[in-house]
């Protein structure tokens, strides 16, 4: 491309240089004119391509102030001003007499205007060529990874700075003593994994830790995203990583950090168009160079996912992947850790209690907690305050869940009527019902692309969910609607979301958690994941027709259930319902203190009947168990999945008020 441009600058400058320098351009009529009144001195014509003529004035003549001037003609004009001229000099009038030189392109440019093309052609072929080799320093150094693309330094992060993670950090200790003493653990034969594998949502550090163990060890760092190997060109990826990895061995003992390793190590053969594409490619060097890997050669390959269940097979072999870590959402005690090592150089107000931010924000991942507090702190910037207090806070919370408010957003009365209601309605629909989280908050003020929301939150993280406690889930997603048709009796658009919400848990409860009994405790399709806690939902359906028709029979009964549940108790406590509206318009938030004190008439909903799963079996005689909540300690790791999302309790008035954990 250099040369090109190269050669491309020099024609011009030629076109520049060989053209008239000193003669200024003129109009035509006042060249020919000056000629008529014998003020030239002599003159120079151009014929053929360039059609021009040059005079020299007699001193004491000049034209728009220069002595030499130039100026251009027609076709036809040429004859006749050699004609003119001749007859000038004859006369005597042109002393300096006049030269005609038939100029045609200059022949360097005319070569080279037909090579350029050829050239050009050249130079993509070459690049194609290079590309489909794979080859980053065959050709050219296409290929060659980009500085922006491939970062490499060294951290000056240390396992201090994550909090919360303690047994993800434990396994990483490990790695950190390998790549600072690697000849400790050779001495007795300890193999090290190659690749360590760190999973979990989006968030929750997994950056942060691979960055902390360069720190700790002091070794440099290189970190690329999956999605960056994916490129465009055929063949790049490849050479990116294979360039990655020379980088890093040149630099051993070193880090190598992929982000997003799905991108690339997706099944292969899942690719679009059924298979052999770049991202195989990729894959196939990426484990080329994970089975070169020397294990003194110091460099251990990090990588990061939010969807381990879609990673190829073949990454997860021994001798790849073979540490596997779960960097889950941090539970109470890890979100106050990490609350107060983002606090660190904001000052708070005394009575601020960070316990209480931990415990208003199950679900929340590290990212979302660091995001609470520098909202806060800006919002007290913006208010002037010198510390941050609970109101910041507060509001900081309601952003990072939903957005912020929208003041300049203007309900009409009637829409800010009905947004009332229906938040309302799920509200007292949750207080109503016996296995539902309380009623934290409900909000009229359109935030992102709400129009209102209700926050229900349970009392201390939980990491199941009861087949009671989603059927109240269920109506309590549906009192938004219900409200809508009982009041007004004509419902909006702004259900979408929740019936949206609820179908999907209603599936959840039929195709995977077998909580129906016509259809039994099987698993039913194969969801990669569950949309209850919610994570990405991918439903492939892989059973009959007929089944198909009863999980939608049944998914249909769950609703229309819940959605009859919500309407018994919206009737039932109508006045309270008003009662909460009028408040609503009169305060647009109400937190749960006064929702508890408009909430005291309401009368729980009784249990639902015994469950066994199956008509055919009888009930216990004897009463369930009930568990003392408080005093329940949950075994390490059996928190699988993470405590549930706040984000997908609150229910909105509007869809997609936030892309919520996904
Ligand atoms: N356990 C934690 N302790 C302290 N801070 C944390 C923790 N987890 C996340 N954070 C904060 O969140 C930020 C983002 O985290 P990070 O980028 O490491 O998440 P991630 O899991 O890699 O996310 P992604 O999957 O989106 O790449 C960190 O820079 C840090 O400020
Ligand atoms: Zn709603």
């Amino acid at each position: 491309m250099w040369i090109v441009l190269a050669v491309l600058a020099v024609v011009l400058l030629m076109q520049v240089f060989t053209s008239s320098e000193g003669y200024k351009k003129v109009d035509t009529s006042k060249v020919v004119q000056a000629i008529a009144q014998n003020h030239v001195q002599s003159a120079e014509l151009t014929t053929g391509d360039e059609q021009n003529i040059k005079i020299e004035l007699k001193s004491g003549q000049e034209i728009e102030g220069k002595t030499k001037v130039q100026a251009g003609y027609i076709d036809g004009q040429g004859e006749n001003l050699a004609d003119t001229l001749q007859d000038k000099v004859a006369s005597g009038d042109l002393e300096g007499g006049y030269t005609v030189s038939p100029k045609s392109q200059n022949p360097f440019v005319g070569m080279l205007l037909t090579i350029l093309p050829l050239l050009l052609i050249i130079v993509v072929f070459l690049f194609l060529m290079n590309q489909m080799q794979g080859g980053g320093s065959r050709v050219m150094n296409f290929g060659k990874s980009k500085a922006k693309l491939i970062s490499k330094d060294t951290p000056k992060t240390t396992f201090a700075d994550v909090a919360g993670s303690d047994e993800a950090v434990e396994e990483l200790h490990e790695i950190k003593e390998f790549l600072q003493e690697p000849g400790k653990f050779q001495a007795v034969g300890a193999k090290i994994p190659k690749g360590v594998l760190l999973y979990g949502p989006p968030g929750t550090g997994k950056t942060l830790l691979a960055r902390a163990v360069a720190g700790e060890a002091g070794v440099p760092f290189y970190s690329i995203s999956g999605s960056d190997f994916v490129e465009m060109f055929v063949g790049v990826g490849a050479s990116r990583v294979r360039d990655l990895f020379e980088q890093a061995k040149a630099n051993a003992p070193a880090i190598v950090f992929v982000d997003e390793i799905d991108a690339v190590g997706r099944h292969r053969g899942a690719g679009m168009g059924g298979g052999h594409d770049e991202r195989e490619q990729t894959l196939n060097q990426l484990l080329v160079e994970m089975d070169g890997f020397d294990v003194k050669g110091g460099v251990i390959l990090i990588a990061a996912t939010n969807r381990p269940d879609i990673l190829d097979p073949a990454l997860l072999r021994p001798g790849r992947f073979d540490r596997q870590i779960a960097v889950d959402r941090p539970d109470m005690q890890g979100r106050l850790e990490i609350l107060k090592v983002h606090q660190k150089g904001k000052p708070v107000a005394p009575d601020v209690d960070l316990g209480a931010v931990a415990r208003r924000t199950p679900g929340f991942t590290g990212a979302d907690l660091n995001n609470v507090l520098n909202e806060a702190a800006l919002l007290a910037a913006r208010g002037n305050a010198k510390l941050i207090d609970n109101k910041f806070l507060d509001e900081a919370i309601d952003r990072v869940v939903a957005g912020p408010q929208k003041r300049t957003r203007i309900m009409s009365d009637k829409e800010k009527m009905i947004t009332a209601y229906h938040e309302g309605g799920h509200a007292l629909v949750a207080a109503a019902s016996p296995n539902s989280d309380p009623v934290h908050k409900v909000t009229i003020l359109s935030r992102g692309r709400a129009l209102g929301y209700t926050m229900v939150l349970p009392e201390e993280d939980k990491y199941s969910t009861t087949r009671n406690e989603m059927l109240d889930r269920l109506a309590y997603m549906m009192g938004g609607r219900a409200a809508e048709e009982l009041v007004f009796h004509d419902p909006t658009t702004g259900a979408g979301d929740d019936i949206e919400k609820a179908t999907g848990t209603a599936r959840a409860m039929v195709t995977q958690y077998g909580m129906t009994e016509r259809l039994g405790a099987i698993k039913f399709g194969s969801d990669q994941s569950e949309p209850f806690l919610g994570k990405e939902m991918s439903h492939q359906r892989d059973y009959s027709e007929e089944v198909a028709g009863l999980v939608d029979e049944e998914v249909k009964k769950l609703i229309e259930t819940a959605h009859n549940e919500a309407w018994e108790i919206l009737v039932e406590n109508r006045d309270v319902l008003d009662n909460l509206v009028l408040e609503l318009l009169e305060k647009e938030t109400l937190n749960k203190e006064e929702l508890a004190e408009i909430f005291r008439p309401v009368v729980k909903r009784p249990a639902r009947p015994a469950w066994t799963g199956s008509a055919r079996r009888t009930p216990s005689t004897r009463p369930p168990v009930s568990v003392p909540v408080k005093n329940v300690q949950l075994a390490n790791g059996s928190g699988e999945n993470g405590p549930t999302t706040s984000l997908e309790k609150i229910i909105s008035t509007e869809p997609g008020d936030r892309p919520t954990a996904e």
